[in-house]
């Protein structure tokens, strides 16, 4: 055969795309007040850090989507395999946008923890908005696939932006920030969720107990500027989450993680958005080791992962 019938053979069509996505967490999250549509006004810092999930898109009729561990210890138990998944309807919301047949059998391959704060169901809603659009050769722009990601949900826009970013709004609208540093992680996985709805509420409650206005959310200044030098023990110091204090108050051993991590040696702890991951920076080794091994031993948590930041947000990893 030669070269120029090699080129006639029309344009290639894939029969299996596979997108990698990272797991995020809040670096700080300032949450102002309920807006009229059920949303709260927020400012947070997103920062994707090393834990992943994976969806395969593969040619089919009609969408299928099934959902397993990428680990032996990933737990995928409390995912809905249907048109309740985040995925499933990143792929409908694809196909009507675009005018397309929604034909794609969808694989989840789960490592971020479920219901954890840390977007799981947003990063493979994100990932199939990437996969199926290379499957099916629609050809989105990253900003018109933005548009999709956040009619999806607050947190789906980051998913696909990925690194270290400032989310405005409902969390929908990211901005990059320039941060001059890796960051390294140990991170908490517990056996229970918690329901993101239900930690705004209990934030709201807790204001209304003690008679607190909800404050104009905005980043501080010390995070920022933590963020531009090398001084992991500012950064350490300036991690903030508006949600923290009502994602202990309704799971207290989320207090008793955060203060063990930073006995342990962590330069600063976090609930990750609205929990109940906690997270813990570490500024060596040796730090991150006994941290770990304190978390193990506490015998509270169902998991303890590593993890570094930032990373990039979903990309393709194989066509075939
Ligand atoms: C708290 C955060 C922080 O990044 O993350 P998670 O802890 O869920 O990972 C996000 O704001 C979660 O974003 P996401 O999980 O995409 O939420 P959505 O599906 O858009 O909204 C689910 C529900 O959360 C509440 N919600 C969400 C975002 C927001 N700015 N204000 C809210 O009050 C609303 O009750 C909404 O109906
Ligand atoms: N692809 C998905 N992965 C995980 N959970 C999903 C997915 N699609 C829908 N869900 C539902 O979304 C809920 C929140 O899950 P998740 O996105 O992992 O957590 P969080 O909102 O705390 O970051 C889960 O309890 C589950 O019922």
């Amino acid at each position: 055969m030669t070269a120029v019938e090699e080129w006639d053979e029309g344009p290639f069509q894939p029969e299996a795309i596979t997108v990698r996505v990272p797991a995020k967490i809040n670096l700080s999250l300032s949450v102002g007040p309920l807006r009229p549509d059920g949303y709260h006004e927020l400012v947070t810092v997103f920062h994707a850090v090393s834990l992943y999930d994976e969806v395969v898109a593969r040619s089919a009729r009609g969408i299928a989507l099934s959902v397993e561990p990428l680990r032996r210890d990933s737990d995928v138990d409390a995912v809905p395999a249907d048109e309740r998944n985040l995925a499933w309807q990143a792929a409908t919301l694809l196909a009507e946008r675009c005018g397309v047949e929604p034909n794609v059998r969808l694989t989840i391959r789960k490592d971020i923890p479920v219901a954890g704060g840390m977007a799981g169901g947003s990063a493979d809603a994100a990932a199939t908005l990437v996969a199926c659009d290379a499957l099916w050769g629609t050809g989105l722009r990253r900003d018109e696939l933005h548009d999709l990601a956040a009619q999806l949900g607050s947190d789906v826009p980051f998913a696909l932006h990925g690194g270290t970013a400032i989310g405005t709004g409902r969390g929908e609208h990211i901005s990059p920030v320039l941060a001059s540093t890796g960051l390294e992680w140990v991170i908490a996985v517990l056996d229970a969720g918690l329901s993101t709805p239900k930690i705004f509420e209990a934030c709201d409650a807790r204001r209304r107990r003690s008679g607190e206005q909800a404050p104009a959310p905005g980043v501080h200044p010390d995070l920022m500027a933590a963020l531009r030098s090398r001084d992991i023990g500012a950064i350490g110091a300036a991690l903030y989450n508006d949600l923290q204090p009502a994602a202990v108050e309704v799971l207290p051993q989320i207090g008793e993680l955060l203060a063990l991590g930073v006995a342990a040696g962590a330069c600063g702890s976090l609930v990750s958005g609205s929990g109940p991951t906690t997270v813990f920076l570490v500024d060596s080794p040796l730090a991150a080791a006994n941290v770990e091994a304190e978390l193990r031993a506490s015998g509270r948590c169902r998991a303890v992962r590593r993890a570094r930041g930032p990373v990039p947000g979903a990309n393709v990893v194989n066509v075939r």
